[in-house]
């Protein structure tokens, strides 16, 4: 572990060289709060090398390592000798297939896990809840940074009760491993809230070409996932009844739109208690 000079909050960033990850780097460089102590990521090539020069940033005396459990040991020895107390947070933007280990690695280092890698199944978010209250660590899991889609989420919710039809539509950067999205999941959740069903079934369908109707959950409520090159995240949801429709769209234009929201958890994160699921639930 290095130590760049910088503010209180020792933060360690999962996924470092990613898209997010490089975004996460150049926050946390810029918040007087905040002082970058770990870079993991598994990118070939980049072993020991400086994060901020792999990044474009000049240096910041921070290598790249693919050990994350190497690196959250170190931290956490760190940061507890240090003198400044209340422990090392880490910001996971990596791969679904490791999100679950990573954030378990977290915890049981003393390290509060702010998780926005998506892909966590509800079991294995009832593992981490279950383990993080046993570790006495606060931690977050936010499958979307930006404000303006909680207003979406939000304002999803509150339609809900009124419109018996709806279907949510998520549309992504063809890079993107997981469908549907996280966000869109949660948005689904969040409808779902007061236990009404949805899409009231008013002729038999027949697909003739499987998927064409998108993934049905339990509720009715009808998800569809879109991934093109030259989009970024964007996400409809369209209600509708007699006469007829409300559409709610949030777009991202630019990763930096989740810093703030990022940036409000790394901050919030150490006086949690066990794991938070929503940044509606922070702000
Ligand atoms: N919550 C939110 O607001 C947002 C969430 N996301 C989510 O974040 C995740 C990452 O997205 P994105 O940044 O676009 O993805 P990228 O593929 O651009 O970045 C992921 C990085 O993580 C690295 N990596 C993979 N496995 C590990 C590991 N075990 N340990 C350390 N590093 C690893 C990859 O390295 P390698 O080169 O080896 O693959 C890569 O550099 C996705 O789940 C996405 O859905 C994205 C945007 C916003
Ligand atoms: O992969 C992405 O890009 C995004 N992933 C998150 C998700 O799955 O909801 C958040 C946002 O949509 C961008």
């Amino acid at each position: 572990m290095s130590s760049a000079a910088g503010g209180s909050i020792p933060v360690v960033v999962t996924g470092a060289l990613g898209r997010m990850g490089a975004e996460v780097i150049r926050a946390v460089q810029a918040a007087e709060d905040c002082r970058l102590v770990g870079a993991v990521d598994t990118t070939p090539g980049t072993e020991g090398q400086d994060v901020g020069e792999q990044l474009g940033l000049g240096p910041l005396d921070v290598a790249v390592t693919a050990d994350l459990e190497g690196c959250l040991c170190a931290c956490s020895q760190a940061v507890r000798d240090d003198g400044r107390g209340q422990g090392a947070v880490m910001v996971d933007f990596t791969h679904p297939s490791v999100v679950y280990a990573n954030t378990r690695a977290a915890i049981a280092y003393g390290v509060h896990p702010v998780i926005g890698t998506t892909g966590l199944s509800p079991q294995q978010m009832n593992d981490l809840s279950d383990f993080a209250r046993k570790a006495s660590i606060g931690g977050a899991v936010i499958p979307n940074f930006s404000v303006g889609m909680v207003l979406l989420q939000q304002a999803a919710a509150a339609a809900a009760r009124f419109y018996d039809h709806a279907e949510l539509t998520e549309l992504h950067h063809n890079r993107k491993a997981d469908a549907p999205s996280g966000t869109c999941i949660k948005t689904a959740e969040l409808m779902e809230e007061l236990g009404k069903t949805f899409n009231p079934e008013e002729v038999e369908e027949h697909e003739s070409l499987e998927g064409s109707r998108g993934g049905r959950r339990p509720s009715g409520l009808r998800l569809h996932s879109l991934r093109l090159p030259g989009l970024v995240a964007h996400q409809e949801v369209m209600f509708g009844a007699p006469g007829e429709t409300y559409t709610l769209r949030h777009d991202t234009i630019d990763r930096s739109a989740y810093m703030p929201g990022v940036l409000l958890c790394v901050r919030r994160v150490r006086q949690l208690e066990g794991l938070v699921y929503g940044l509606e639930r922070l702000i």
